[in-house]
């Protein structure tokens, strides 16, 4: 493989986060003519039923005429069917708008979310993620809602307005003074709602943090009956987050009142001043009637302007936050030319990496050559580095400086989905997905053939635990593999590393859960392993550790003794325990080369 030039290790940058609304909405477009073309025939046909109103009381009471009552009559059935009729149009549509939401922002969502860089995902706890995830229920929600027929609707109020003006000028000008309110009053809403939505949306998380931690914690939690201390923990929480709903319902009822004595004052203003009309004579008994029909079809939707003036801030809010998420930069996506097979030359240039603002770095300029035809063991105290440095080789942390190559190439070129084809992971916790054991085994390779399946399985000692089961690979392994036993969740862990036949084996305390006899058979596989690749891992246990050609060990995030493992593990028993070893600073113990596996 050539070397490449030094990359920023720095994550892609994602596609403009501004547009990402304007490619969700675009496809709406032409649904929207059809939605606009329903409003339009519907409160057309609105008309009608104060037309019917005004006709009756005004021709067919005083002049007796029966026949014009019954053209009415039957003029107004058909009003009715064809209202009916576009309704329901109008409603599929906004079910097919609503599916499209659902169908093109939540796959654009997840496919984001797991384009992130590993650090991305970490700085948020789980319950946010899954609270972003209800931002799309919010846009889907609201596009396809009574918000957007609200919005399609508003227009159509200036039609029945005009209309009031031309039969009942007097009552029309406290509709204009009923609007006026309504709009200020919304506005007002949305404010005072706003601010309140968000915090308590902050409080429901801190609340879902614990939940969440405590479902899964629950083994523990039951065994230490750390109830009573989680039980007033999370009553504060609970409380806080109702102590914000209730604020936020307040804010908003007063608003939602404000609104509905707007709309009994209307009334009564309309009638005082349509009575006081008809007496001076300036207007017919029936144009009030008509009036009043239609300023409910005006006072309606003015009516739900205050909730749906905070449906539009919400769907803002969570634009926005969808917005900031598209916008974050992406692991690398694609890497420009697709390189062969490396041979599992894996080299760490001075790399230095911190999780935040820590003064001492978590790994200090780290140097080593960890190279194919033997296993490499990492040791040190716990807390000083080593999943950290693993996480490293792996891609999935991008040095704050220096830089990893495999055979010679920067890693920060390539993408995850060609790394994890060439670097294997055995992580310390190995956690499993709902479904199958061979889904489990075939979810990072579709397309995998049995025979690959079964080669895994067997040299991770899993296959013949899996075939005496009922169901085989068919088992089901429970929520995050809970079902099955902690050592063959690690079984099934290496089996799945070793799927895609990696150059590179890395594996995190792969030993932990494992009895005495496994740990000797996967001693054995580790050794058949890196024959021909390279295989790093972290490790105390001696039945593994005398499986290893070389051990490096680390002090505070820095190399501290590194070498032939007979002659570390001579060095370290000559001068005290394995993880501590006397002068900082890297060492090499005989024969090796500075910094260099052997
Ligand atoms: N996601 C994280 N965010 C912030 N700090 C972290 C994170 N993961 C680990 N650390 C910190 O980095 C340091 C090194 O942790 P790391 O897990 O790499 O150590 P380790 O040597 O593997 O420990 P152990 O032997 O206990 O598994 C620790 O101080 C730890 O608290």
């Amino acid at each position: 493989m050539p070397s490449a030039p030094p990359q920023s290790p720095a994550p892609q940058a994602a596609p403009a986060a501004g547009s990402w609304l304007e490619t969700v909405l675009r496809p709406l477009l032409p649904v929207t003519k059809d939605l606009l073309a329903a409003s339009l025939f519907i409160n057309i046909l609105a008309l009608a039923g104060p037309i019917f109103v005004m006709q009756v009381y005004d021709r067919v009471v005083y002049q007796a005429g029966l026949s014009t009552l019954t053209g009415l009559v039957i003029g107004m059935a058909v009003v009715v069917l064809f209202d009916f009729t576009l309704r329901q149009m109008r409603a599929r549509v906004m079910q097919g708008v609503a599916v499209q939401v659902d169908v093109t922002v939540g796959r654009r969502l997840f496919h984001k979310v797991l384009s992130l860089p590993l650090r991305s995902l970490e700085s948020r706890p789980t319950a946010a993620w899954q609270q972003i995830f209800q931002d799309i229920e919010v846009l889907r929600n609201c596009l396809s809602g009574p918000t957007v027929v609200l919005l399609f609707d508003l227009p159509f109020t200036l039609l029945f307005l005009g209309l009031i003006f031309v039969i009942a000028m007097p009552v029309a000008w406290v509709l204009v003074g009923a609007l006026v309110a309504y709009v200020v009053i919304a506005a007002l809403s949305a404010r005072a709602v706003g601010s309140a939505a968000d915090k308590e949306r902050k409080r429901q998380i801190s609340r879902d943090v614990m939940m969440a931690e405590t479902v899964m914690g629950r083994t523990t939690v039951k065994a230490l009956a750390m109830e009573r201390g989680l039980l007033p923990l999370w009553e504060d929480r609970q409380a806080d987050a109702i102590e914000r709903s209730l604020e936020r319902g307040h804010r908003s009822d007063r608003f939602v009142n404000m609104a509905l004595a707007v709309t009994t004052l209307t009334t009564v203003l309309m009638t005082t001043v349509g009575a006081l009309s008809i007496v001076d004579q300036k207007m017919s008994i029936g144009a009030l009637v008509a009036a009043n029909m239609l300023s409910g079809r005006m006072i309606g939707p003015f009516n739900q302007l205050v909730g749906a003036w905070r449906t539009l801030l919400g769907f803002r809010q969570s634009a926005r936050r969808l917005g900031d998420l598209f916008g974050q930069p992406e692991d690398r996506q694609s890497s420009g030319l697709a390189l062969p097979r490396p041979s599992g030359l894996l080299t760490a240039e001075a790399v230095t990496f911190r999780y935040g603002r820590e003064t001492v770095p978590t790994i200090n300029a780290v140097s080593h050559v960890f190279r194919p035809g033997g296993i490499t063991a990492i040791m040190g105290r716990n807390g000083c580095g080593k999943t950290t440095l693993l996480k490293i080789l792996l891609g999935l942390y991008a040095p704050e400086s220096g830089r990893v190559l495999l055979d010679g190439a920067d890693l920060s070129q390539f993408t995850r989905a060609e790394l994890a084809g060439w670097i294997g992971y055995v992580p310390q916790d190995c956690v499993l997905f709902s479904g199958s054991i061979r889904d489990n085994l075939t979810r990072a390779h579709p397309g995998i053939g049995d025979d690959d399946i079964l080669e895994a399985s067997t040299l991770a000692g899993a296959h013949q635990y899996i075939i005496n089961l009922p169901d085989g690979y068919a088992t089901d392994v429970g929520e995050m593999g809970s079902l099955l036993s902690g050592g063959i969740r690690q079984r099934l862990a290496i089996a799945r590393a070793l799927m895609g036949k990696p150059s590179v084996l890395i594996l995190d305390e792969p030993s932990g859960s494992l009895d005495r006899q496994a740990e000797d058979h996967l001693r054995e596989v580790l050794i058949k392993l890196a024959q021909d690749r390279t295989v790093i891992i972290v490790t105390h246990s001696p039945a593994l550790l005398s499986a290893c050609r070389s051990i490096v060990v680390m002090e505070q995030g820095q190399v501290a003794v590194s070498g032939p493992a007979g002659d570390v593990m001579g060095y370290l028993s000559r001068k005290g325990t394995p993880a501590a070893p006397p002068t900082p600073g890297p060492q090499t113990v005989s024969p090796t080369a500075p910094s260099a596996g052997a």
